[in-house]
């Protein structure tokens, strides 16, 4: 059985989902030196913000499969890393957009109405009206930088309560803002004019400390600052002094740039000008459950040899298109395989074709499980749809992909032409009956046989005797042939053959076939 490790908190419907296939051990706070040494025992990882994979866990994650993180960021990840070891990284993109964006949007009236201090005021003993005078965000305006799942969410919700909506996000379109009645701008426009600002981006380069001295001397001094999104994004040491020296009215954050929060920052001493709660943005009982079992399904999926809905270093299907994609995956998988078999050396281009039905619909997952299937040999279970395509870009394998929607011999076909040191091979493709894989042709020959796991392709001169040859040869080394197929194109010309075979071909065999006369070559194939 395979075993998964939970390294934090997750809700329990998410444990009960992997132990239907899997040993789940939880333990949650474990120090990296300690995860670097029981990781090897597993085959999956399933993870929140507090567990941080770096690249040396992930190097001596040796029977690791896929990393689930049940959130959003995965910046707690070197997805690079697990992407080279061949390690499926998984997230849920949607399972806590809601109870982020109102947490960002109790964060904001929280500051606006000093409902912490208020609060801890009363439970010391106090009835103190006069110290907590808020403000209205009626009629206010609101900067949202990162128009994504949330802060799409927490426009809608703020425009419900009276207020004017900018935004910054430079991978949005005016179309889409206007949709959900934002005004797009540029961020210093967004700065200068907002009464509050929300963050709602991902860290990255581009973000990393995004907002710093420069932007806060810009901001309004009435200006109130909300980030539920991602500690780095802001310059904590640069925000302490701006509040301090009232360049912004206020902050709350709920999240930080090392977690949890260090016991001296200066953040901790900023009183009523700031709103401090420990990374809560998911933290609701729906979004949990939510979370959970949209990762723990993943997990299950993959460590069942499925595919996973929401990858985050494959490409991304969703579950409907997957679905009916499935069985063209495995034919394309199944064709790069034979074809990479018959090309046999270094294969430095792959053709490759999708035709009728196939043409419409996702080519990169086609493409990724035609290279996993050409690099089988070589890579054996080293390669997979996450590391195919890097793997074949480092064996500088050209890919041309080419589409032919009105070519309907079949509902839909796969043609792969693979062109390498020792010539050049085409195989095709196609579905019988939505599901059973049928080789339609080789080298251009047409047949119409399925894949079997022992092989036999020759291509020879059409003429009388050689079939029964090859026959009686299998028969003398003991080889079983389940059945037999010749494609030709025209009659007495040049033909092939194929046979499945009950058994893997002997030694020497295939040597003895190349001597039959009319025999031009011959290649064993096991798939
Ligand atoms: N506090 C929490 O517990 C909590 C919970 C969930 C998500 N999050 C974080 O919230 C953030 C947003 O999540 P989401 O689900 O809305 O993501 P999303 O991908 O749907 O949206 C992010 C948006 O940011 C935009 N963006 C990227 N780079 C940008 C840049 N340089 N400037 C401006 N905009 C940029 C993108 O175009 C995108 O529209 C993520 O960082 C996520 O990790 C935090
Ligand atoms: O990116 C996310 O999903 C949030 O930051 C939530 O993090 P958490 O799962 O550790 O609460």
């Amino acid at each position: 059985m395979p075993k998964v490790l939970v390294s934090d908190s997750i809700d329990q419907v998410g444990i009960d989902i992997l132990c239907q296939v899997a040993q789940v051990d939880v333990r949650i706070g474990l120090p990296p030196e300690e995860l670097v040494r029981i990781i090897p025992e597993y085959d999956a990882l399933m993870i929140r913000s507090g567990t941080r994979v770096t690249q040396e866990i992930i190097e001596a994650g040796d029977n690791l499969k896929i990393i689930g993180r049940a959130g959003v960021g995965v910046d707690n990840v070197d997805v690079p890393a697990a992407t080279r070891k061949g390690i499926v990284v998984v997230n849920s993109p949607e399972g806590n957009t809601i109870a982020a964006a109102e947490h960002a949007l109790a964060m904001m009236l929280s500051l606006s109405r000093y409902i912490p201090d208020a609060n801890q005021s009363v439970k010391s003993g106090k009835w103190d009206r006069k110290s907590f005078i808020g403000v209205e965000v009626y009629k206010k305006t609101l900067g949202i930088v990162g128009l994504g799942k949330i802060g799409s969410h927490v426009a809608t919700a703020a425009k419900a309560m009276g207020m004017k909506l900018l935004a910054y996000d430079p991978f949005i379109s005016q179309e889409r803002a206007d949709q959900i009645g934002c005004r797009l701008v540029d961020l210093d426009l967004l700065i200068r004019e907002s009464d509050y600002i929300t963050l709602h981006i991902p860290k990255t380069k581009e973000t990393y400390h995004l907002f710093n001295a420069d932007i806060f001397s810009k901001m309004k001094p009435t200006a109130r600052l909300i980030n539920c999104a991602r500690g780095g994004v802001i310059n904590e040491a640069d925000l302490a002094v701006a509040l301090t020296n009232g360049q912004l009215a206020g902050a709350a954050l709920d999240v930080f740039e090392n977690e949890p929060l260090e016991a001296d920052s200066p953040l901790r001493e900023l009183g009523s000008k700031i709103v401090l709660t420990p990374h809560l943005g998911a933290s609701t009982e729906e979004a949990q459950v939510n979370v959970a079992i949209d990762v723990a399904e993943q997990i299950r999926d993959v460590l069942l040899g499925l595919p996973a809905r929401s990858a985050v270093n494959i490409p991304g299907l969703y579950p409907d298109v997957l679905e009916k994609l499935k069985p063209y995956l495995q034919l394309a998988e199944t064709l790069g395989n034979l074809v990479g078999q018959l090309a046999g050396g270094r294969v430095d281009f792959l053709d490759v074709r999708l035709q009728g039905e196939l043409a419409g619909t996702n080519s990169q997952a086609v493409v990724v499980a035609a290279l996993k299937g050409l690099l089988s040999k070589a890579l054996r279970e080293r390669v997979n749809y996450v590391n195919a395509s890097i793997e074949a870009k480092e064996r500088g394998i050209r890919v041309i992909e080419t589409r032919d929607a009105a070519l309907t011999d079949y509902t839909g076909s796969l043609h792969l032409e693979a062109k390498g040191s020792l010539g050049s091979h085409s195989v095709t493709g196609a579905l019988l009956g939505d599901q059973e894989i049928r080789i339609t042709s080789v080298d251009d020959f047409p047949i119409n046989v399925p894949p079997t796991r022992f092989m036999l392709f020759t291509l020879h001169r059409d003429m009388p005797g050689i079939i029964g040859k090859i026959g009686s040869l299998l028969g003398s080394f003991n080889v079983n042939i389940a059945s037999m197929q010749v494609g030709r194109k025209i009659v007495r010309g040049e033909a092939v053959m194929v046979l499945s075979l009950d058994d893997p071909l002997p030694e020497g065999l295939l040597a003895e076939i190349m001597k039959v006369s009319g025999i031009r070559d011959a290649y064993t194939v096991t798939l």
